[in-house]
């Protein structure tokens, strides 16, 4: 292990939820549910709808909050006759730091390929966004004690042809399907044993001092009432989080997780 310290990130994915009005309401109760020390101590993050983003931005920024934000999506393509996408260099106009890429629901609803995964991670970085690429395994490959091997070739597929320097900086979520919106979290060592298995192989591939720089987040089910113990194991450093950051008292509580015990 290197001595690199990993801020702890907690990025909320709003899905297709909160018209442009709700997000600002949100971003105005997690405000005034977190001090400036609490958001300085874990980086926190949300991810709206795009048609929230100017509106976030705008609640941001006028109140000099420390809190970044991005998309849950991003074309592949630098601009052009793609009816319904969106570019890159538009979300980076609009002051966005993050994008996720991968999630489950993309792969699963819109046939998101590995391939396209990895060709929208490359065009994150082309914009200057920083990806939340997202891996996880479904329920059968769970039970065949597959999950490892799945998220590890997931991540090699979806990192391919990137330079170190930008592997460094992305933020890999490990959020197995059969715990995501079902109240079934994964246990706290499942969350670490594909978390380490990821770092484990980042490591064999493009060294420790990579592995080491990688900031990888659990999500699935996260609640204030589980935080803890997960944010406890070594190789988790955040947390993904769907339902619960539609709740600003609930998603507060989540990015103030040091001031929970872990059970
Ligand atoms: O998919 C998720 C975050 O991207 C997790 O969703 P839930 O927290 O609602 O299970």
């Amino acid at each position: 292990m290197g001595d690199v310290t990993r801020k702890p990130i907690i990025a909320g994915n709003w899905k297709m939820n909160l018209n442009h009005y709700e997000a600002n309401l949100l971003i105005q109760k997690l405000a005034a549910s977190l001090t400036g020390e609490q958001l300085e101590a874990v980086e926190t993050v949300v991810l709206p709808p795009f048609t929230d983003l100017r509106t976030v931005q705008t609640a941001i920024e006028g109140d000099k909050l420390a809190i970044a934000y991005g998309a849950q999506d991003i074309s592949k393509h630098a601009s052009g006759a793609y009816t319904g996408e969106i570019a890159g260099s538009m979300l980076a106009k609009l002051g966005c730091t993050y994008v996720a890429i991968g999630h489950s629901e993309r792969r699963e609803y819109h046939d998101e390929t590995d391939e396209l995964v990895n060709a929208k991670i490359k065009a994150a970085f082309t914009a200057g966004l920083t990806p939340i690429f997202c891996v996880g395994e479904g329920l059968s490959i769970r039970e065949a004690s597959g999950h490892v091997a799945h998220c590890t070739a997931q991540v090699d597929a979806g990192l391919d042809g990137l330079k170190e320097d930008q592997i460094k900086q992305i933020v890999i979520a490990y959020e197995p399907v059969w715990a995501i919106g079902t109240g079934k979290t994964a246990t706290p060592e499942d969350a670490q044993e594909v978390c380490g298995a990821i770092r484990a192989r980042l490591a064999e591939k493009y060294g420790s001092d990579v592995a080491e720089a990688v900031r990888i987040q659990y999500g699935g089910s996260v609640k204030a009432a589980n935080i803890a113990s997960i944010m406890a194991k070594p190789d988790v450093d955040g947390a993904l989080v769907g339902g619960a950051a539609l709740d600003a008292e609930e998603f507060a509580s989540i990015v103030r997780f040091k001031e929970h015990v872990a059970r």
